[in-house]
């Protein structure tokens, strides 16, 4: 069953397409990887689906429903939660209180001895088990990473937007998000993944999306899409493809 569903979305800043007539849906349950050079529009998708941009034109759906006119907080609501290119926490916090800032913000808050009990088994899920009561601007990057995620799951998401969730990883850390995002995955989460670094998309992504220049160039499954000549063309350019 679908869970998402674009159909010719397009966002225009000014002159500049951005986005344009981009349609593609995504199965429950399945784990997609959004890819494309820099500026082809992967970001600008994930802010039209999340509610932080609206759309130019075109419709997205979410179990059939239109989500295309609500604002992030209602789509949040509905089960779709993001993560940032950059990590956006809240340093002056411990690691929970940001997690806790999370769950005030879901359809149902949970505040209290549920919350204290629910920030826990969210941080053990992201391997940041016991550090609750730490200061977030004393984390390692890869643990500023865990705990965005742990913030992004305390709406419970049915849809998991990972903007570049794994760049910037030493080689051993990214064998940890690589396992941990299967974790989710095995959870039946859908992700949609925005990323770069290609060991991870082929080790997390059955089927791939590739766009360039604002439009889709290839859809299908992920070591089909990274051997087609247009995508290569699009990555590294026609001299060196
Ligand atoms: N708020 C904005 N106002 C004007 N132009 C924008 C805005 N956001 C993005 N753009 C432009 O839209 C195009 C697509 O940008 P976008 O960030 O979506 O690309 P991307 O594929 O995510 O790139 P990267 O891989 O570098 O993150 C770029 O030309 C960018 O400069």
């Amino acid at each position: 069953m679908n869970l998402l569903s674009l159909n010719g979305v397009t966002k225009r800043f000014g002159g500049l397409t951005a986005v344009n007539g981009l349609s593609f849906d995504l199965l429950e349950g399945e784990t997609v990887g959004l890819l494309g050079p820099n500026g082809s529009g992967k970001t600008t998708a994930l802010n039209m689906i999340s509610g932080y941009l609206r759309v130019s034109g075109g419709t997205i759906a979410l179990s059939g429903d239109a989500i295309s006119r609500l604002g992030p907080e209602r789509i949040a609501h509905r089960g779709v939660a993001r993560t940032f290119q950059l990590v956006r926490v809240l340093p002056s916090l411990s690691v929970g209180d940001n997690v806790l800032a999370a769950l005030a913000f879901r359809q149902t808050p949970l505040w209290g001895k549920a919350a204290a009990a629910h920030i826990d088994t969210l941080l053990a899920d992201v391997g940041l088990a016991g550090r609750a009561s730490q200061p977030a601007d004393s984390l390692t990057y890869i643990d500023l990473k865990r705990m965005e995620l742990a913030r992004a799951l305390a709406s419970d998401p049915k849809l998991l937007l990972l903007d570049e969730w794994l760049a910037g990883l030493n080689p051993t850390e990214l064998r940890a998000g690589i396992d941990l995002i299967t974790s989710l995955r095995q959870r039946g989460i859908t992700i949609l993944l925005v990323e770069h670094v290609m060991d991870a998309v082929r080790a997390l992504c059955t089927r791939c999306i590739v766009m360039n220049a604002g439009s889709k160039i290839a859809d299908g499954p992920t070591a089909e899409v990274l051997a087609d000549p247009e995508v290569i063309r699009a990555y590294l350019g026609d001299e060196d493809a």
